[in-house]
């Protein structure tokens, strides 16, 4: 048996050949880059890259190496593309993204829109994001607010994105999917629910109680101790405030936030009744301008993968990782039509000047079968 320092030395021998020929290999890749800007082709092919790859596992018989030159390759191919995007972007040949960017958002004598009624903790984030003194106006439900942008009506919309203990709101995720709006900007606000009831009612009179389903969920385990109380659901929590003082029952109770006792002329009933002390909700503020603040910091975007291709997700993973970009949130959505596709929602930090971001985004693009940038903007801890 060769001695342990022999072998290394043999495996060294053969590394130093791999670098040297990855190096020539990478030349090679560069001149199809040149080739490409000046033909302004893509840079992924997908065709040759398969084409590749079946090659080049035929080339040896056992089936652990087969897939480990698959994975070999991938990674190669994969450097070889990254490399051509730099070179492109280089070159001049970005694909514009349709952002302009802007100073600063300009709220004043602007339309801006939240759902519920008087009250709402989406009112509440709106007046945290654009200032005390800005009224706002309410609508229905969060697809009225969608469709209020979308169709220019208004110039910007509240909306819950996700909470901290009930997670993410999936109705607004799927609305981004379908209304073409931007995201400029996010707030964070805490949710302390309180049980608010009609003057003079009693925590032991509550068999009804209204409020909406995420803050339904955000207080199971105070509703699970009061076996009494049946769980309603209502389009909002301040809504369900207003319901009760409307039906003037000493048994029906709101979960909302305590501010809507004094709207809504109720008593305290009990307060800070969610499960998780440290409750918060993050709102997005949506416009229809693809507009983003020069000094905005955190992209979001949501993509699709080609279908039935294992590994895309983690290819397409590598962008970032390529790019020194930090992700800091991810999500999936099943994609409409029920077919067990996903779109992807992606967020991370940066600003879509930098050229990281704009090297990822490129690759991100031409790899995907769908890619929208959601928005850049400002995330709320930098702000605060
Ligand atoms: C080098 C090329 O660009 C890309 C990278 C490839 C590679 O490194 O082999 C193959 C196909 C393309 O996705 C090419 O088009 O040949």
């Amino acid at each position: 048996m060769k001695d342990l320092s022999e072998i290394r030395c043999d495996i060294d021998a053969i590394d130093r050949q791999i670098v040297s020929l990855y190096e020539q290999r990478m030349g090679l890749a560069a001149e199809v880059a040149e080739y490409k800007i000046a033909n302004h082709k893509n840079v992924y092919d997908k065709a040759r890259e398969d084409d590749k790859l079946k090659t080049l596992a035929g080339l040896v018989p056992d089936e652990f190496l087969k897939q480990g030159v698959v994975e070999l390759f991938e990674q190669i191919m994969s450097t070889s593309r990254k490399k051509q995007y730099q070179m492109l972007a280089e070159a001049g040949q970005i694909e514009p993204l349709g952002f302009r960017a802007i100073d600063a958002l300009d709220a004043k004598d602007k339309r801006i829109v939240y759902q519920g009624v008087e009250g709402a903790y989406a009112q509440m984030a709106m007046q945290q994001f654009f200032g005390k003194e800005c009224p706002g106006e309410a609508v229905a439900t969060w697809r009225d607010a969608m469709e209020a942008i979308q169709s220019g009506c208004v110039d910007y919309a509240v909306l819950p994105i996700e909470n901290s203990s009930a997670g993410i709101v999936a109705e607004n995720y799927d609305l981004l999917m379908e209304y073409d709006v931007t995201i400029v900007g996010e707030q964070i606000i805490k949710i302390d629910h309180a049980l608010l009831g009609v003057k003079g009612a009693k925590i032991e009179d509550i068999t009804v109680v209204y409020s909406h389903p995420q803050a339904l969920m955000q207080c199971a385990d105070y509703l699970d101790d009061h076996a009494k109380m049946e769980r309603k659901a209502l389009k909002n929590t301040a809504l369900a405030a207003q319901k009760v003082k409307e039906d003037g029952l000493k048994n029906q109770a709101a979960i909302a936030g305590i501010h809507n006792a004094g709207i809504y002329d109720l008593d305290v009933l009990d307060q800070a009744i969610q499960d998780n002390k440290e409750n918060e909700t993050r709102f997005i503020i949506v416009a229809k301008d693809k507009t983003y603040l020069q000094s905005a910091d955190k992209v979001s975007l949501c993509f699709a993968l080609p279908d039935d291709e294992a590994g895309a997700l983690y290819r397409i993973m590598s962008h970032f990782i390529f790019n020194g970009i930090n992700l800091t949130r991810i999500e999936s959505r099943p994609s409409k039509g029920g077919s067990w596709g996903y779109q992807f929602f992606i967020d991370f930090e940066g600003n879509l000047r930098q050229e990281a971001v704009v090297n990822a985004l490129r690759g991100l693009k031409e790899e995907t079968s769908s890619f929208r940038i959601l928005g850049n903007y400002q995330s709320f801890a930098k702000e605060n």
